[in-house]
């Protein structure tokens, strides 16, 4: 860095050491003046540089501990070099230790100057003040019943301290029953007071603050939101998750971890991800958002089973989960679907969306770029049904995710090469199958191989479907039991004895909340809502050059 970019320079002390700290506009600095022999200044450099990034401090302040207290107050007793600099601030960042996981250190310099110490404090400062996408007010919303009901004590030890830090100003409320979080931001809640709004919650939870905000911002804008072709207004606000519910696969997906802290300094540094979000409807009246998963079939039936051992915490979908497979259902029904443009890729194409997604931020630019002759010709064209797919048969599952859906049960995720904001849904239908092969599928979630290379899974990516439930009597698929590649594993009778492939009907799972309809249309909304988060970097991002 050339000298005219310094903002302000000192040699200063760090633990009883000399060192020389700079502050640039985009970076602080400061390496180690060391005392030398061998030189006739009797300085030399030390090789390496630390940095931090200034849209990654999350606080300058003052420093009053103990030590430089007594060394103000005791002069005479001074004898160690950093009692000899009884002036000290602070500077809080972030730091990036293992698999995404990123923690608040500190790093305190000390100086013999009153006055010097003030001017790097208030310069800092100022330097952080001019980082406009920073929050200063938060709406936040506590669940305290969600995964294992630690919700409260969460946010009060590990993340209200990092706000405080940082001078973020928070109203909280603690829900008192399910959908309270949603009616308070629909009609009470003054938006215009803040900045953002945090979940401390699960997906369910999240799901609530999602409707809340849609919902409140459609109303406000008179946009019917029953109207499938609505063009939904985006939000202003963004969503900050910090988790503490079960599956929590709307955090781990959009930054790579689950863990509070890592969500609070995504916030505090003002971080932004747009998302997708599907709009489902059933005959044209509005049900529900959802911005990870819509599973029918295996996971519909997971969730309504889990849902009866909520005691269990998270525990209870491992449960639901083994006896949903052990059941081995399967449903009949159409699916139908608008592929996506060859241009977002393909949900095989390996291609993963990481921090900064270009497939994401060339669909951003794309949208806007959009006139509206060339969207009157593609709505006539959806809505005539041509280009759409239409596929009848018997399937296990039938998911739709517009993300990876990436979480610890399953850390690649339904859809490894899902994207957050390209505006399209990977559509995967497991047909009737085995159970071993089943099986075979599933164990493919937690490890590296394709679970999309089975000859009884096929996967879409797509702007719209539709599906609806009813026995594929058009063009019924084989039977898969007989399919030469499926021996089957001793049918479970007892389980299956009053099931009627014919009659049965699962229901949808809509990131954690049953939906009350089967027959559904979905359409995705590109980038309608903005998250606090960046993404899952990539490993190299956590390296800064000076
Ligand atoms: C042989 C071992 C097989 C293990 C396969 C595991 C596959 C797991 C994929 C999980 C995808 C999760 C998608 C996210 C769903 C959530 O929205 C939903 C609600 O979350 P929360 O509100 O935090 O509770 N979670 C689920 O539906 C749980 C699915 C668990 C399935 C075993
Ligand atoms: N105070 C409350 N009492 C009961 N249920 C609540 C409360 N606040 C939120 N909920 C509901 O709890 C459900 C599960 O919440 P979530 O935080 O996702 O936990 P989990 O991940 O364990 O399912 C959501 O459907 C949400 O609407
Ligand atoms: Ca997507």
């Amino acid at each position: 860095m050339e000298n005219q970019d310094k903002i302000i320079c000192s040699e200063l002390f760090q633990k009883q050491r000399k060192v020389e700290v700079v502050l640039y506009p985009a970076v602080l600095a400061w390496k180690e003046i060391e005392k030398s022999s061998k030189r006739s200044s009797g300085t030399s450099e030390s090789e390496h540089s630390q940095t931090v990034k200034v849209c990654e401090i999350v606080a300058v302040h003052k420093t009053e501990d103990e030590a430089d207290a007594q060394a103000r107050s005791h002069p005479k007793k001074i004898n160690q070099p950093s009692q000899q600099y009884p002036y000290a601030f602070t500077v809080s960042y972030v730091r990036r230790t293992r698999q995404h996981l990123w923690c608040c250190a500190d790093v305190t310099f000390h100086c013999a100057d009153q006055q010097i110490c003030e001017q790097w404090i208030q310069v800092a400062n100022e330097q952080l003040s001019l980082l406009t996408n920073r929050p200063k007010n938060l709406l936040v919303y506590i669940n305290p019943y969600g995964g294992k009901r630690r919700g409260e004590r969460i946010y009060e030890q590990k993340v209200a301290p990092v706000f405080r830090r940082a001078g973020i100003f928070t109203d909280v409320i603690v829900t008192e029953r399910a959908n309270h979080a949603r009616d308070h931001l629909k009609t009470e809640a003054n938006l215009d007071d803040y900045d953002g709004v945090v979940c401390v919650g699960g997906d369910g939870m999240f799901s609530e603050i999602l409707h809340g905000l849609v919902t409140r911002i459609q109303t406000d804008h008179g946009v019917d939101q029953n109207q499938p072709d609505a063009e939904l207004v985006p939000c202003s606000l963004r969503i900050g998750i910090i988790p503490a519910g079960s599956t929590d696969c709307i955090c781990f997906a959009t930054q790579g971890t689950n863990d509070p802290v890592t969500s609070a300094l995504h916030i505090v540094v003002g971080d932004s991800q747009p998302m997708d979000v599907c709009s489902v409807h059933h005959n044209g009246v509005f049900l529900k958002y959802s911005v990870s998963l819509l599973g029918y079939g295996f996971y519909g039936d997971v969730l309504t089973d889990s849902e009866r051992n909520r005691w269990l915490g998270p525990a209870r979908y491992d449960l639901s989960g083994f006896k949903t497979f052990l059941s081995h259902n399967y449903y009949g029904g159409t699916v139908s679907f608008l592929p996506a443009d060859d241009n977002v890729g393909h949900p095989r194409d390996k291609l993963q969306c990481r921090s900064g997604c270009r497939i994401c931020q060339h669909k951003h630019s794309s949208k806007d770029e959009h006139d509206e002759a060339s969207e009157e010709k593609e709505k006539a064209a959806e809505d005539s049904d041509r280009g759409w797919s239409v596929i009848h048969g018997k399937f296990i599952a039938i998911n739709s995710a517009s993300m990876s859906c990436a979480c610890p049960r399953s850390p690649k995720g339904l859809s490894p090469f899902a994207h957050l904001a390209d505006g399209t849904t990977d559509l995967i239908l497991v047909r009737k199958c085995s159970r071993l092969d089943f099986f075979r599928h599933l164990l493919r979630h937690t490890n590296n191989d394709d679970q999309f290379d089975h000859w009884f899974v096929e996967v879409h990516r797509v702007r719209k479907f539709r599906f609806q439930p009813g026995h594929p009597d058009l063009a019924p698929l084989e039977d898969a039991s007989e399919h030469p590649e499926s021996p089957d594993l001793s049918p479970i009778s007892s389980l299956q004895e009053t099931y009627d492939d014919r009659t049965a009907e699962s229901s949808w799972n809509c990131d954690g909340e049953i939906l009350h309809h089967t027959a559904i249309q979905v359409s995705v909304q590109c980038q309608l809502i903005r998250l606090f988060a960046r993404g899952i970097e990539e490993q190299q991002d956590a390296e800064v050059a000076v």
